[in-house]
């Protein structure tokens, strides 16, 4: 069922190349649980796209199967043109919503790790932004707090040079002071060619960094639009838009 799908209404920039991202008809069950419901959207080069929905919605599922962790019921994810696999997997840096590094490493071995495995990480672009972030990189991962672990993991993720980001629940526990450095400098200000796709339930906090934002109902689009056409038509932040319309 996909009657509350509606097309993006902000139009997408035209820089003449395929869309980082193309859904078609992507679905999901978990036996008998429709995840995801033949979403259909694409989204182009350059954009910070926020995810939300309430519990349960498919935003997560979505990621997965965005990254190619999870094989859809039905339909298709594009990246680039290529259905996820080994070369547009190169393309794609993926942040899980759980914590996956062992915690006897040391922040410096995680940087290690990521050096070694992906060819398009930046070491010193980590290694600045973990500073800015006042991480203690010769700690161990168990040693962090929840917050300051999760710096370090979108740390890692955002200094590849990847062309699509898909973050899931990326800053849940970091302070808010923090949340907006990691907002304004890392997600906002970031390789503008590349996008961003983020889930987060924190709406406030993320709005302001939106390009775009779908927002995922039932496992169905309920809504593709912007922060700044929701204000223009309704007069309201989107927090409020949808703390008052959708309760989520
Ligand atoms: N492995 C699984 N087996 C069975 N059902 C699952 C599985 N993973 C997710 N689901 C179900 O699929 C639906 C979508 O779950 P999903 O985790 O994608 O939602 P979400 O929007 O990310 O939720 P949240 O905001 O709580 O993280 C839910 O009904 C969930 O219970």
């Amino acid at each position: 069922m996909d009657q509350a799908y509606a097309p993006p209404t902000v139009p997408a920039p035209d820089l003449g190349l395929a869309p980082v991202l193309d859904c078609r008809s992507l679905t999901k069950r978990y036996g008998s649980v429709n995840a995801l419901n033949a979403v259909t959207f694409t989204i182009p080069r350059g954009r910070v796209v926020g995810l939300l929905g309430p519990n349960g919605s498919g935003k997560t599922t979505l990621i997965k199967l965005i990254a190619g962790l999870l094989q859809p019921t039905a339909g298709s994810a594009y990246i680039l043109g290529e259905e996820p696999g080994a070369s547009p997997k190169a393309r794609v840096s993926y942040l899980p919503e759980r914590p996956y590094f062992s915690p006897s490493m040391k922040v410096t071995d995680t940087l290690s790790f990521f050096a070694d495995f992906y060819a398009d990480f930046d070491r010193r672009l980590a290694e600045d932004m973990l500073l800015r972030l006042s991480v203690p990189t010769t700690a161990t991962m168990g040693a962090l707090s929840k917050g300051t672990k999760e710096k370090v993991q979108l740390v890692l993720v955002m200094a590849r040079r990847a062309a699509l980001y898909l973050l899931d629940e990326p800053i849940g526990g970091v302070d808010p002071a923090a949340r907006d450095f990691i907002l304004g400098t890392i997600i906002a200000n970031y390789h503008r060619d590349s996008t961003i796709l983020v889930s987060t339930h924190l709406v406030s906090d993320v709005e302001h960094a939106l390009d775009d934002f779908i927002l995922l109902q039932y496992g169905n689009i309920a809504m593709y639009s912007s922060p700044q056409l929701v204000y223009q038509q309704t007069g309201r932040s989107l927090d409020q838009y949808f703390r008052e319309a959708y309760r989520c």
